[in-house]
């Protein structure tokens, strides 16, 4: 029998900019920072809450299963389960989506379901030769092997590999992100000013949904050890214009490329939590639903073309529904870079993409940029990977009860070559 599932409650930490250097939180700090005033706010203890499940990337070595050091440090037990779920960019939906399933198949009640991610600690990873160095230095017994290993050394094995660029590159196809986006605007003709202005678009929006106070019970405070607070998402820059962003050059393909450091997600840290909810939680604890998880989809596709994921994800979720495009409210389609949003509004304006990749008799239709991303995206917010995936969910719950829509779609593309997407009711 499959059961109701609803989302009650949800909040994040503001998006911080990763600026050059670890920031002031790993990523469990980043989820007990939002997850402590969010479950303060609930009306039951902390360990009525079944399971923990949060997506992250980028694990770092002191936090391993981060689920379940944030679940011990928001005091949920020493009897709460908690695991950590990892693909890529979906791993914030993953984690929502996991604790769906088993809360509409009846084993759980109520689940925290979150991502969490701190871009700016991703790991220095060295060469390969220093790591056979290192060993060769811990196996060297005799003063005199250790010495024998010192005047191995050279300079070199310490220049590092950037992790995080190794993170954001396709092991297959060897192609990093930002070039997945400029194979998309190549085969779609997006051109540069198109794309600027998207992003445009998605700094204004944002701004504007800070000042209007429309994110005020979604972002929550984070405060550092220092004692510094930390309340707005800092990388928007609502003074962005075509002609700022025209002057910026393409960082994957020079110099005819279209994706630029202003047209792309930025490098960033960030947690999010969903609080699920079956009808039975609902009631014992005097819940207030805001929207109803309906159905999901994961697809996959071609990794140098990952950025149409949430084409191939949503589009097969909607029909499944018998939805067209119109019948969608809102839209959460994360930015990961604004050529590839607009290769995936081309591709489901485009007949012949759409019959023959998606099965359909003609173009999916036009989606409405009004219904589109309305309080901006990871262009303007950025992109904390592991946590997006389920900021677009909470987010579309918020925005649909605040515009008093009916049904909405989170969708994102994910690294690898999948793409995600939920679907909303609001409740
Ligand atoms: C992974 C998955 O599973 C699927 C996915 O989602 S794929 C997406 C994953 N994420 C990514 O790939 C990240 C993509 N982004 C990046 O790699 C980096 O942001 C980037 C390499 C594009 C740029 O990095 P950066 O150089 O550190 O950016 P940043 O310092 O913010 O900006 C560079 C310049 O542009 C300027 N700029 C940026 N945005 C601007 C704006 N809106 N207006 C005016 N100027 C702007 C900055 O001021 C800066 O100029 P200065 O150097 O003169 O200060």
């Amino acid at each position: 029998m499959s059961r109701p599932v609803y989302i009650v409650d949800g909040a994040r930490t503001p998006f911080l900019k990763a600026r050059g250097k670890p920031g002031p939180f790993t990523p469990v700090d980043l989820a007990v920072q939002c997850g402590r005033p969010l479950l303060m706010r609930q009306p039951f203890a902390p360990e009525a809450i079944d399971l923990v499940v949060l997506g992250c990337v980028n694990v770092i070595q002191d936090e391993m299963n981060p689920a379940r050091v944030a679940a011990l440090r928001l005091g949920l037990g020493d009897e709460t389960v908690a695991f950590t779920v990892q693909i890529n960019c979906g791993s914030g939906m993953q984690s929502i989506d996991t604790a769906y399933r088993y809360i509409r198949d009846g084993s759980h009640q109520m689940i925290l379901a979150g991502g969490a991610e701190a871009l700016s600690h991703a790991p220095l990873v060295y060469r390969h030769e220093a790591t056979e160095w290192f060993g060769d230095m811990a196996r060297a017994r005799s003063p005199v092997d250790k010495l024998q290993t010192l005047a191995d050394l050279r300079p070199n094995f310490f220049s590092p590999v950037i992790g995080l660029e190794r993170g954001l590159t396709d092991p297959i196809t060897k192609l990093n992100m930002g070039q997945t986006a400029e194979v998309l605007a190549h085969r779609f003709n997006i051109d540069r000013a198109t794309a600027d202005a998207y992003a445009v678009e998605s700094h204004k929006r944002l701004a504007r949904a800070q000042e209007s106070g429309a994110l005020k019970t979604e972002v929550l405070p984070a405060f550092a050890r220092s004692g510094e607070a930390y309340e707005r998402d800092d990388g928007v820059r609502p003074d962005s214009s075509l002609e700022k962003l025209g002057k910026l050059k393409p960082v994957f393909e020079p110099p005819y490329g279209k994706v630029t450091a202003g047209n792309s997600s930025q490098i960033t840290d960030g947690a999010s939590w969903v609080l699920l909810a079956s009808e039975t939680a609902v009631e014992a604890h005097g819940l207030t639903p805001i929207a109803r998880i309906v159905d999901s989809e994961w697809a996959a596709l071609d990794p140098s073309i990952m950025g149409l994921g949430p084409v191939l994800a949503s589009t097969p979720l909607a029909q499944r529904h018998d939805l067209g495009v119109t019948d969608i409210d809102l839209w959460e389609l994360n930015e990961a870079f604004a050529a590839q949003v607009l290769s995936c509004l081309a591709a489901w304006q485009d007949d012949d993409f759409c019959r023959e990749v998606l099965g359909y008799d003609a173009a999916f239709g036009r989606i409405d940029r009004d219904r589109l991303n309305v309080d901006g995206g990871a262009i303007s917010l950025g992109h904390p990977v592991g946590t997006s995936g389920n900021r677009i969910v909470l987010h579309l719950a918020n925005a649909l009860k605040a515009r008093n829509g009916r049904r909405g779609i989170a969708t994102e593309c994910i690294g690898g070559g999948l793409g995600g997407a939920m679907l909303l009711e609001a409740a």
